[in-house]
């Protein structure tokens, strides 16, 4: 082993010395020691830790095996729709209003029930529910927001709207008069918007997805009536300490045994005792895991920068004619258009055959991906040109938003455009051993 070897293998030995665990946390063990009266078992020996690479997370005391259970919770320790309807004042709520979606409900309910302190039966859970919210980029001011750059601002402006199309909701159909029954406030100085976009976010953040089916079913009441999206999310105590990681494969569901519903985890990944224990929220890029989570991955293998048909167009200098056009739309040829560290996507190669190819039948040589070398260096020598100018404007659009950016969130922005401009250099590096 090298020198640089031995050092990386000494700094991460280190690294994994200030992991620490948070199990005589008074949080933790009033988590685990309810959980297990109603019915939780801790099979896999899971235990909470804070890891220096990503915060609170799971490890366990056990060597877990690829196809073990992690971990499996009873249906009655999940927060569901159905719970938020056994509150009469999220019934009057749903009264007076038109439909509400499960997300803002269960952001009401969780508002409520953290507002009732050692009142509310799920004090177990809320007490373990960070305060602090992740680094979601639509969390940011107005201004910072109007200096993101453009393929950004496309991705994020639709979950800032549904933030604030759901305060908007939430807040007409409270009445001013209403009271809060625990503490005789009125109801719209528990239910403000700092409160609301905490319970949104952990919702956003934590909630899994069950079958709105066996949901309404066991609830034994449909809930169309008050909800417009179907009654899908839950949030599962203890399961929603587990981080992502792009490598983790794991298997949930929601089943029956005897006549009882469960809620499992199954790892297709193998761990080690006392390290991490990753779970995937999905296939996600970092784009994706950025929005809806507020965290990127430095190295996630999904990543990828997107080009539209228009871009490739202006670069390459071509237009098309009607039978070049047909064959795109009909094909959807632009719809996964990208590139990554493994090159050019299958659909962006095709995209280009079809532009420098007008005449010739193009199925055979797309669908065999039987690319002549030619061919592919004129691929990259044109995608090249498009990252150039990508990276040059990503730089322009970081300068700007350096100027403005003060909130967590505008600044968590600047990290992950620096990122994306990291990943822009990458790519170029690849398509040169390319062209
Ligand atoms: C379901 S929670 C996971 C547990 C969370 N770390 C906690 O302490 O409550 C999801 C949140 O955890 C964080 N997270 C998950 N995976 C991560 C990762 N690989 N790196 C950094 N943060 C991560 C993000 O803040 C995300 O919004």
């Amino acid at each position: 082993m090298g020198r640089t070897a031995r050092k990386r293998k000494r700094r991460l030995k280190y690294r994994e010395c200030d992991d620490f665990s948070l199990e005589s946390l008074q949080n933790t063990i009033l988590l685990k020691k309810s959980m297990q009266s109603l019915g939780w078992k801790n099979d896999s020996k899971l235990i909470l830790k804070n890891f220096v690479s990503t915060g609170r997370g799971v490890s366990s005391l056990l060597n877990i095996k690829s196809n073990q259970k992690l971990i499996e919770i009873p249906y009655n320790l999940l927060i569901t729709c159905a719970n938020a309807f056994e509150l009469d004042l999220i019934q009057n709520l749903c009264k007076a209003s038109n439909k509400f979606k499960a997300q803002e409900i269960l952001a009401v309910f969780l508002i409520l029930e953290k507002h009732k302190n050692k009142n509310s039966k799920w004090k177990f859970y809320l007490d373990t529910l960070p305060e602090e919210l992740p680094t979601l980029p639509w969390l940011c001011t107005e201004a910072e927001f109007s200096t993101y750059p453009s393929y950004l601002m496309a991705i994020v402006s639709k979950k800032k709207w549904d933030l604030e199309i759901g305060w908007e909701r939430v807040e007409k159909s409270i009445n001013s008069s209403w009271i809060c029954p625990c503490c005789e406030q009125p109801l719209n100085r528990v239910v403000t918007l700092n409160a609301f976009t905490w319970g949104y976010v952990v919702v956003n953040t934590r909630a899994v997805y069950v079958d709105p089916g066996v949901a309404i079913k066991l609830f034994g009441r449909d809930l169309s009536n008050f909800l417009s999206d179907a009654p899908c999310l839950a949030l599962c105590p203890f399961l929603d300490m587990f981080n992502h990681s792009a490598e983790a494969n794991t298997r949930a569901e929601l089943i029956c045994v005897g006549d009882s519903w469960k809620y499992t985890l199954t790892t297709l990944t193998s761990y080690k005792k006392y390290r991490q224990i990753f779970i995937s929220y999905g296939s996600h890029d970092n784009d994706k895991l950025f929005c809806e989570y507020g965290f990127f991955l430095i190295h996630n293998h999904l990543n990828n920068i997107r080009c539209s048909l228009e871009e490739v167009l202006s670069v390459s200098n071509i237009s098309l004619n009607k039978k070049q056009r047909a064959f795109i739309e009909n094909r959807c040829l632009p719809s996964d258009v990208y590139v990554s560290t493994t090159g050019l996507s299958f659909y962006l190669k095709a995209l280009f055959y079809v532009l420098i190819k007008p005449d010739v039948e193009w199925g055979r040589v797309i669908y065999s991906e039987d690319y002549s070398s030619c061919d592919i260096m004129f691929m990259c020598l044109t995608i090249k040109k498009i990252l150039s100018f990508k990276k040059a404007k990503f730089i322009e659009d970081l300068k700007k938003l350096k100027y403005v950016a003060v909130s967590k969130y505008a600044l968590g922005v600047v990290d992950y455009m620096k990122n994306k401009i990291d990943l822009l250099d990458i790519i170029l590096e690849v398509l040169d051993s390319y062209s």
